[in-house]
């Protein structure tokens, strides 16, 4: 029986595809073969020898110690484009209440009622102090075309918006995936000179942290609305609360709370709510299970993050999978063993992704379990596993 620790809500649409008579499945669950995970830190999780894949049902992975994973040959996954769209509808909501000033215009209601005004009385005479500018015909800068971002730009140029987008790593397929009359920019500074709105979809990393400081922030147009559903470590606080305060940006619409920006004015904070609807939780558990499950079962490799794309239909009596450092003569070395043995090999694969690589080998027959560990005993193999 495979052991599944779930930490997080998971939808029942992906915990249902782990079948009873083959995994164990819930939170309490220890000696983990795999975790299934959403936001829940792990940065200093202490990990078991046991586990093999942390599945993330979602995108962002900066709650997981990747490079400790790695080390371990801990292989981990995430769902990419699966909660894109539930971002993307939040993105729309985010920019319109960035311009009329929605959120201000609901309290003031409730506080006339509250100080027992009628008030229908007062409406007409109140609202003027929450208008705000249309979307249509006004200029959005998106930062990242990935998944989000491009579904972004497409629904921004379908509302009568003129988009700029910046992404230094576009790939082909999100190149291809972007509305012609979205204008793609080498250099940042073009969007910020433009844009009347500014959206960010990158991933977190050391790279990103903070980009958006006080230099950027200046580059930017006053009165610009800016937009952050992708990760709070992306905008230095100081820097936005600074140039909220002198009126440089005229709001900041966040998925990352807390105190202090709670408490300045032109801030809406949400609760990290961008993936939060059934279907994007559905498809991100779904994709999530079933990436750990093939891993589990046949060490094939989607989607993840620290480990290449590795993925063989099955042959042979017996598949032996090993993680090893991307070094020269790892798979001669693998190999040699396994003919010394006389072992056929029926298919093979042999990938890198950075500094690790992953080698998959189909057998003619099963391997002596001596000769599983002469292949873990060879020096740059991190994980070997026989799965028949
Ligand atoms: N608020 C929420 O609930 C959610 C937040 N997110 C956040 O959104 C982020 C992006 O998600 P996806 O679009 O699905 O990822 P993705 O991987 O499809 O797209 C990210 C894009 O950013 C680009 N990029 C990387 N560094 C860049 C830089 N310095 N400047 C401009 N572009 C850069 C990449 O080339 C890539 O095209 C996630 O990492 C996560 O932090 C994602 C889903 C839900
Ligand atoms: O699971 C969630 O609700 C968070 C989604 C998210 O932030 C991500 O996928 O990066």
């Amino acid at each position: 029986m495979y052991q599944i620790k779930i930490l997080n809500k998971i939808s029942p649409v992906g915990l249902e595809r782990f079948e009873s008579d083959r995994y164990t499945v819930g939170s309490e669950v220890a000696g983990e073969d795999g975790i299934v995970v959403r936001s829940a830190p792990l940065l200093d999780y202490e990990f078991p020898e046991s586990l093999l894949a942390i599945a993330r049902a979602g995108v962002g992975v900066n709650n997981i110690p990747i490079d400790r994973c790695s080390e371990a040959g801990v292989a981990v996954f995430s769902t990419p484009g699966a909660n894109a769209n539930a971002v993307k509808e939040l993105v729309l909501c985010a920019m319109l209440m960035s311009s009329r000033d929605v959120d201000g215009s609901i309290q003031w209601v409730r506080e006339q009622v509250k100080a027992g005004v009628e008030v229908s009385t007062v409406v007409e005479k109140g609202k003027s102090a929450f208008v705000g500018p249309e979307l249509y015909r006004k200029t959005l800068g998106i930062i990242g075309l990935g998944a989000i971002g491009s579904l972004v730009a497409n629904m921004a140029i379908a509302l009568g918006m003129d988009v700029y987008g910046y992404d230094p790593y576009l790939s082909v397929n999100a190149a291809l995936r972007l509305d012609r009359h979205v204008h793609v920019v080498q250099d940042i500074r073009e969007l910020y000179k433009r844009a009347d709105y500014i959206t960010v979809h990158i991933h977190y990393t050391p790279q990103t942290k903070q980009m958006i400081d006080e230099k950027a922030i200046a580059a930017m147009k006053r009165g610009v609305r800016f937009i952050n559903l992708a990760r709070g470590e992306i905008v230095d606080d100081e820097a936005m609360i600074a140039a909220l305060d002198s009126g440089w940006v005229a709001a900041y619409m966040t998925d990352f709370p807390n105190n202090a920006l709670v408490q300045t004015p032109h801030v809406v904070a949400m609760s990290h709510l961008g993936a939060s609807t059934p279907e994007s939780e559905q498809n991100c558990a779904a994709m999530a299970v079933d990436e750990l499950k093939d891993y589990l079962e046949n060490g094939n490799i989607h989607n993840s993050v620290n480990l290449p794309e590795v993925v063989m239909e099955r042959s042979g009596l017996m598949r032996l999978c090993v993680i090893h450092k991307n070094v020269p003569a790892m798979l001669a070395n693998i190999t040699a063993l396994l003919s010394r043995d006389g072992i056929n090999v029926e298919n093979l694969s042999n990938k890198s992704k950075g500094d690790l690589a992953y080698t998959m080998v189909d057998l003619g027959a099963p391997l002596e379990q001596r000769v599983v560990d002469e292949v873990r005993q060879l020096a740059n193999v991190i994980r070997v596993r026989a799965i028949l």
